[in-house]
């Protein structure tokens, strides 16, 4: 399923995208591939995002780091995750999350023509500046897969609007500066970046991602205007607790109730 059809879909239900995120490969390919359907049949999760590991994932907090580890040690490498993601029934549009090296070692072309084969429907490249990213996205343009763009509180507004105005699928907005993983609060000033994000955005959803990890949070940012909301390490470090599916699945249907923040203010005032 394409990213457009999906936000389509969820704006005419007044709903924000969940968009969750796992390392394939965790704890090993085989239960990863599992994870990632259940995820999907849970129908608690909109888009699902999927990071092919990459050894030294710089963009990465500890609990993602871990999450690579144990899936390179468990002898997950790139042509497992195509095999994983053409395996998966794909209810929802897949991304994949992933650094260049990965991409280049691959060979470029035939990564991007892997992924279109295989139905992933979006491309992120965690390290890869917009300014060196042309091939990239010219190929992914005549393969027809989306190339996510990341833009983060210290894009100028002439860069983000010159990003933008080439961005298909959504559009990543990285919350706060650092690396990925939980954090208590979600910083106030993301307000302005993501109105000047939607501004520039002709129309192409925005999510946020970078620290949500409660449903409170979720609400906020979709209350803000954000299209959807992405959670990754919350969702990784209870797998790496070896937490129950059903456990997992219950802490999504908490943040997925959180994308309707029009329902949510209806129920509390009930
Ligand atoms: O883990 P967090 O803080 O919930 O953030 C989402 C994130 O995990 C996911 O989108 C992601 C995983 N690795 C990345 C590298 C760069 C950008 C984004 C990512």
């Amino acid at each position: 399923m394409r990213l457009k059809e999906k936000f389509e879909t969820l704006k005419s239900r007044h709903e924000g995208a969940l968009i969750s995120y796992i390392t394939l490969g965790d704890p090993s390919p085989e239960e990863s591939l599992m994870i990632a359907q259940s995820l999907i049949d849970s129908g608690n999760v909109d888009v699902l995002e999927l990071g092919v590991p990459f050894s030294d994932p710089i963009a990465d907090g500890p609990v993602i780091q871990a999450a690579v580890d144990r899936a390179l040690k468990a002898g997950m490498n790139t042509d497992k995750a195509f095999e994983i993601v053409e395996r998966l029934d794909k209810k929802v549009p897949i991304v994949y999350l992933t650094y260049y090296n990965i991409v280049l070692q691959y060979g470029v072309g035939r990564f991007i023509k892997e992924c279109a084969r295989t139905g992933v429907a979006g491309l992120i490249i965690a390290d890869l500046p917009y300014e060196e990213s042309g091939d990239v996205r010219a190929l992914c343009k005549s393969e027809v897969v989306d190339y996510i763009n990341i833009v983060t509180p210290n894009t100028s507004p002439e860069r983000m609007s010159m990003i933008l105005d080439n961005a298909s699928g959504f559009v990543y907005l990285v919350s706060t500066m650092g690396v990925t993983g939980a954090r208590e609060s979600i910083s106030k000033s993301i307000k302005q970046t993501l109105d000047l994000t939607i501004k520039c955005s002709n129309g192409i959803p925005v999510a946020v991602g970078f620290g949500i990890s409660r449903p409170e949070q979720v609400q906020s940012i979709i209350g803000m205007g954000a299209d959807g909301a992405i959670v990754g390490s919350a969702i990784v470090d209870r797998i790496g607790k070896g937490s129950t599916m059903g456990d997992i699945i219950d802490f999504l249907k908490g943040l997925k109730s959180g994308t309707s923040p029009l329902k949510a203010m209806t129920v509390s005032k009930k």
